[in-house]
């Protein structure tokens, strides 16, 4: 049996004060903040800075990145003072490298199933689909899957419905979700987070 109390919940995609304050009352351990463009969850620096003000300490602010150059990373992971970097692109380790810093957390996000964790230098991994943010998911019961060990989230058309039975199949460390816990594309709704992080976190149940 596990040791584990409760999965690691990272709720993605967040752009109002009020959906950030319902996800960290609601017990959420990482919010996300999509500072990659063109999607309808992008958020300016600006306001990724004023989101992530909110939150206390004990919940990682991460901002989220597709494809972009080291240098626009940098800056906007400066501005908007996340502490936490989550790219979605095809970068190699040495990317990883160059943005390692004190007290920042690396998540490597890849859509590749036999990905081990920290491979890349990475302090997380987050296996997703193909397509991220999407709200697809990809065939995470299958044979072919093959969990790493370590420390991953898992991601890709999560959503209260389907998260228990997820962490249960695959024994993911932690989950993530975006499009499962909105009621319209790029508009979350706070009951739907709500419902997410409880039946994340009775994922595990000790009697059994
Ligand atoms: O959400 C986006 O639009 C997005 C854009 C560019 C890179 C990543 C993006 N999202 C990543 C996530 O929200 C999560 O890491 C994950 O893919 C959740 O996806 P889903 O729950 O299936 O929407």
């Amino acid at each position: 049996m596990s040791d584990r109390k409760s999965v690691f919940v990272k709720i993605c995609g967040l752009k109002t004060p009020e959906d950030v304050d319902v996800a960290v009352a609601a017990g959420a351990h990482a919010v996300g903040f999509v500072l990659a463009p063109n999607s309808p969850r992008t958020v300016t620096a600006d306001l990724a800075r004023e989101l992530a003000a909110r939150v206390p300490e004990r919940v990682l602010t991460v901002g989220v990145f597709r494809g972009q150059p080291l240098e626009e990373v940098r800056r906007l992971t400066g501005e908007s003072g996340v502490r936490g970097v989550q790219l979605h692109g095809d970068e190699g380790p040495e990317y990883y490298e160059e943005l390692r810093a004190p007290g920042r957390t690396l998540l490597r996000a890849t859509a590749e199933h036999v990905a081990r964790c920290g491979e890349y230098g990475e302090d997380l991994l987050l296996i997703d689909a193909p397509d991220p943010g999407s709200g697809k998911p990809w065939n995470w019961g299958s044979a072919q899957f093959t969990a790493p060990e370590g420390r991953w989230l898992l991601a890709g058309g999560l959503g209260p419905d389907n998260v228990r039975e997820a962490v249960r199949a695959t024994g993911a460390w932690g989950v993530d979700v975006s499009s499962g816990v909105e009621r319209e594309r790029g508009v979350k709704s706070p009951d739907l987070i709500r419902a997410f992080i409880e039946a994340a976190t009775q994922s595990y149940d000790y009697s059994e």
